[in-house]
């Protein structure tokens, strides 16, 4: 295969290739749709759902009442614990220029499954930031009924993340696949249109689902997973992702709220003329360096 990776030395801050600035400060952090800038409310954090809370939104329910008790200091060392683990999963994923197609720069995730380190640490990075981003207890007690991944990334980390939550998992598939009576939503990719179905009985009305992916890029896989879930009868909390493509504005797609554990490209693969100092086209892409650090200045890092 051709597929060239950005080495480790040579690579710039995450989702741009020209950028040569060192690793930002918090002050100086570029302001991302998952690392806005103070004047702005963070849109990876929604507002919490409601059935999940009481009517301050941050107190009340039964998934409250578990939390209570020590809540502020164990939020206190579960925000330094997931900060630590986002900088670990940050160093281990790379990025491929110009796959599958020109033009593109592909976030690759295979990394956070190959390392056992690595895969345990996304496991538990998700399950603490469900628990952040929705204000649910961590682990078993989330209260969320339902886990949704989506062909076929999202099946990676899907079921497992369900156990950790104490929830069910249900695949989003692509046609054909699924036995029985299906749902099913048409949808936009880049090129062209795509099916994506789910078993009739896969949710029952008024359960709680999250719907995860790796990558959140036009938005159109996600929404149409999102119109599943409600078409079933459930209660859409809202999504993860473990990135997010922010210039192609998929988030917009979507009606319920979007978390994305890092934060992922600004913009669009740049040209040769783009690169970094001391790059040529041939050099950049030495397909003989095989890491690359995708998590880079760009990282999300919530307060
Ligand atoms: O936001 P969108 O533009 O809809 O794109 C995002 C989707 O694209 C990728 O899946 P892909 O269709 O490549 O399938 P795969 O997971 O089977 O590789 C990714 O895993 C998301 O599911
Ligand atoms: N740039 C990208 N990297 C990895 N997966 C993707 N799915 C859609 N765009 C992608």
């Amino acid at each position: 295969m051709s597929a060239q990776s950005v080495s480790h030395d040579s690579h710039p801050p995450h989702g741009h290739p020209s950028n040569t600035a060192p690793s930002t400060q918090k002050s100086d952090k570029p302001s991302t749709a998952s690392h806005p800038p103070d004047s702005k409310p963070d849109p990876t954090v929604g507002p919490p759902h409601p059935a999940l809370h009481g009517p301050d939104g941050k107190t009340g329910g039964n998934i409250e009442d578990a939390r209570k008790g020590g809540q502020s200091s164990s939020n206190a060392s579960s925000a330094s614990e997931l900060a630590s683990l986002k900088a670990s999963l940050r160093n281990g994923l790379r990025q491929f220029p110009d796959f599958p197609s020109k033009g593109v720069l592909f976030e690759d995730i295979m990394p956070l499954f190959s390392s056992h380190a690595l895969h345990s640490s996304l496991i538990r990075a998700m399950e603490l930031q469900v628990a952040d981003v929705f204000n649910t207890a961590v682990g078993e007690d989330s209260g969320i009924d339902v886990v949704v991944g989506l062909e076929s990334r999202g099946f990676l980390f899907g079921p497992t993340l369900a156990l950790r939550l104490g929830a069910g998992f249900v695949p989003v598939r692509k046609p054909g696949k699924l036995p029985g009576d299906v749902a099913e939503e048409t949808f936009k990719k880049e090129y062209g249109e795509d099916v994506f179905q789910m078993q009739s009985d896969a949710i029952k009305k008024g359960q709680k689902v999250v719907i995860v992916d790796d990558i959140i890029a036009t938005g159109g896989s996600a929404a149409a997973a999102g119109s599943l879930v409600r078409k079933l009868g459930g209660d859409l909390i809202g999504y993860i992702f473990i990135m997010e493509l922010d210039f192609l504005k998929g988030r917009e797609k979507l009606d319920a709220p979007v978390h994305t554990l890092l934060s992922g490209q600004e913009e669009k693969l740049q040209e040769t003329l783009d690169m970094p100092m001391g790059m040529t086209k041939e050099k950049a892409w030495d397909p003989a360096k095989p890491v690359a650090n995708a998590g880079g200045a760009n990282a999300e890092e919530k307060p």
